[in-house]
């Protein structure tokens, strides 16, 4: 059984403590820390658990055998980079990082330490919706894909929410999954910025059109929009040489009611996602009693946060900015 303790008891950390100890086999949370107190009791409360308000205390307590890290990004590189140097597998969500310069500290750490303990939680690549999607595009039926469309809508967000962090907390997900839905790396970023919605404030430009060019000249546009009000509405279309395909979302009934034919949209990522959440801890849970790490690298999220910066630099300067990661270290290969 692997015994796991969870750094940042906020909405997501308190989904995971109960799909780790409820749905999920081969594991069970016995300690959490907040530097909230009372969060963190509230957490502990759905597993039994032990409290920490510090983080390091959890890390180094000999009854756990794993981390998971579900504080806000900026507070990532220090849980992580701590797990390491304990010798301990860790599960942090997205963002590795907010900057690139923190995610390579982690590669670096982790190839020192000789040992692969770092799994990032973009979790869409665990998608049924995204894995069909590249099943057909693996398959060669459509011929080379050649533009993406995409949206990324959430209804609302808090009003702590600012411009940076529609790329580096939200576009995340694309920015990672988008490249290895094509098997394509970026090469170029570019952020136009219509008008803003009146549901916005004065440091968030909300909508934004995020575009990114691959390296064999795949253009990809990504409109996010934080505060669209009508549900949580993640789409993506894929055009090819000889097709298009789609993402299918998750059904939900056709209702014909007086005159109208209607069908419910999500309107939360707990829900959108819920799936695809349990199957990337359960492999997670799997990989780690074997030694290794099945999903998403310390690697792919440094990817992630050097092309979130190009596209945070684009914002800035409203230029096409250019995206450059080097080499993937062997150790990841
Ligand atoms: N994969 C996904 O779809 C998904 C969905 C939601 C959130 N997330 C990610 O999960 C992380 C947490 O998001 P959330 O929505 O749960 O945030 P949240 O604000 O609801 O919770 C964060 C919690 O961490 C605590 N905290 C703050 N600093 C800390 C520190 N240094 N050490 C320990 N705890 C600390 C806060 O008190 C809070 O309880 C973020 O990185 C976010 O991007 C991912
Ligand atoms: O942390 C959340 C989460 O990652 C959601 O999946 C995303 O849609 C939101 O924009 C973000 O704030």
């Amino acid at each position: 059984m692997l015994r796991v303790g969870v750094v940042g008891c906020g909405a997501i950390g308190k989904e995971h403590i109960k799909r780790l100890n409820n749905k999920l086999q081969g594991v069970t949370v016995v300690v959490v820390s907040d530097v909230f107190e009372e969060g963190a009791k509230t957490a502990a409360a759905l597993c039994d658990g032990k409290v920490y308000t510090d983080a390091n205390a959890l890390i180094n307590d000999a009854e756990v055998d794993a981390i998971v890290c579900t504080s806000p990004g900026f507070a990532h590189v220090e849980t992580v980079l701590a797990a390491i140097k304990a010798g301990k597998p860790v599960f942090c969500e997205k963002p590795l990082a907010t900057t690139a310069d923190d995610c390579k500290k982690i590669v670096d750490a982790e190839i020192a330490s000789g040992k692969h303990l770092v799994q990032v939680g973009f979790m869409r690549r665990y998608d049924k919706g995204y894995i069909q999607v590249k099943e057909a595009l693996d398959s060669g039926e459509f011929g080379a894909p050649l533009m993406l469309h995409c949206t990324h809508r959430n209804p609302e967000v808090g009003t702590d929410y600012t411009t940076p962090m529609a790329v580096h907390d939200t576009a995340i997900h694309e920015i990672d999954c988008l490249h290895w839905l094509v098997d394509d790396e970026y090469e170029s970023a570019q952020v136009i910025m219509p008008g803003s919605t009146k549901y916005t404030h004065s440091e968030l430009k909300d909508p934004q059109i995020m575009l990114l060019r691959t390296k064999k000249g795949i253009c990809i546009d990504v409109e996010v929009f934080v505060n669209c009000k009508f549900g949580y509405d993640i789409n993506c279309e894929v055009v090819c040489e000889e097709g298009v395909v789609k993402m299918p979302a998750p059904a939900t009934p056709i209702i014909r009611k007086e005159g109208r034919l209607s069908t419910g949209i999500e309107t939360s990522w707990i829900n959108r996602f819920i799936d695809s959440y349990d199957v990337e801890l359960q492999d997670w849970v799997n990989s780690v009693a074997k030694g290794e790490v099945n999903g998403p690298t310390a690697w792919d999220g440094y990817v992630a946060a050097v092309t979130a910066d190009a596209l945070v630099r684009a914002q800035q300067s409203g230029n096409i900015e250019a995206i450059v990661t080097g080499e993937c270290p062997k150790f990841y290969k």
